[in-house]
């Protein structure tokens, strides 16, 4: 049997997907069918699909409403080859972006929407002509992993962090390794997480902080997808890990470039501990009508 879908494909900085309408969860894709649709020789192509759905018609929307009854809507997200991941930082500012342009939300400024995810309730708001999601609470890993990547020179220690998603991320000495990286091979970890990892490769701007903020390059490899162009919560993460490694007096606002553009990250302080928001573009680049077998 096949499944007609209406879809549109979005970007942020260059974090690409597909996203489609499935308010009632009838279109529950499987990893094959969304590895068919991010294929870009033989389906439409993008880092991930996001499917809308409403959180009372899909399993993983009972916490959600729980945390937030205003929790309306939920996001979930796939990864290129299929696989499930808690949270997208890109791609969430791209689904509100298609909610808003569908008229099933209204966002107006200084109002917050709450989207359903994997790794919990996130807020979003507008911020210039793009979004701003708080991320929340994040994580430092205790241990440290060890990361080996091709046209690395050595291997180097990589900080874990958790903003809701797992991340590692790596300091390179400078902008020549971080473009000599061959990302087009997984880096290895070691020890591997159990449920494999998004690694960042991280270089300081010079100077690290300008006018109070703090500036990094990156490059990274998504779990689940490969090289991208972009990835929003490791924007987050590598952010999170340079101020640690800076030290005492390192800014809370942080610009990050990526290949596809460039995000900001502010970590600030909530009732429940310190918070990091990710903030960016989020456009619509075209739609159309596809029939999956
Ligand atoms: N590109 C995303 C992250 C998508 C999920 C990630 N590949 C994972 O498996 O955790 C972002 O913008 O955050």
């Amino acid at each position: 049997m096949s499944v007609d879908l209406r879809f549109t494909k979005g970007q942020g900085t260059g974090n690409d997907f597909v996203l489609f309408l499935d308010p009632d969860g009838h279109h529950d894709l499987s990893p094959s069918q969304v590895a068919a649709l991010c294929d870009r020789r033989f389906g439409i192509g993008a880092d991930g699909v996001l499917r809308a759905v409403r959180s009372e018609n899909i399993a993983a929307g009972g916490a959600a409403l729980a945390e937030d009854p205003a929790a309306e809507w939920f996001m979930d997200y796939r990864n290129a080859d299929g696989s499930i991941a808690e949270m997208c930082g890109n791609g969430i500012r791209v689904f509100v972006r298609y909610l808003i342009e569908n008229g099933v939300v209204e966002l107006v400024p200084g109002r917050t929407l709450p989207i359903g995810t994997r790794a919990g309730v996130r807020d979003v708001i507008r911020s210039g002509t793009g979004f701003q999601v708080d991320l929340g609470r994040w994580r430092l890993e205790p241990d440290e992993t060890l990361v080996s990547a091709r046209e690395v020179p050595v291997a180097r220690p990589g900080l874990g962090i958790d903003v809701g998603n797992p991340h590692v991320v790596v300091a390179l000495a400078d902008d020549a390794e971080l473009e000599a990286a061959d990302l087009t091979v997984i880096p290895h970890l070691d020890p591997a997480p159990v449920e494999g990892a998004n690694v960042e490769f991280v270089v300081p701007r010079e100077p690290l902080v300008r006018d109070g903020v703090g500036r990094i390059r990156m490059r990274v490899h998504e779990r689940g997808s490969g090289e991208t162009l972009s990835c929003g919560t490791g924007a987050a993460a590598a952010a999170l890990a340079v101020r640690h490694w800076a030290g005492a007096g390192a800014p809370n606002e942080w610009r990050v470039d990526v290949p596809g553009g460039t995000v900001g990250v502010r970590m600030f302080p909530a009732e429940d501990g310190e918070h990091v928001a990710l903030s960016g573009p989020a456009e619509l680049v075209f739609e159309g009508d596809l029939s999956i077998a």
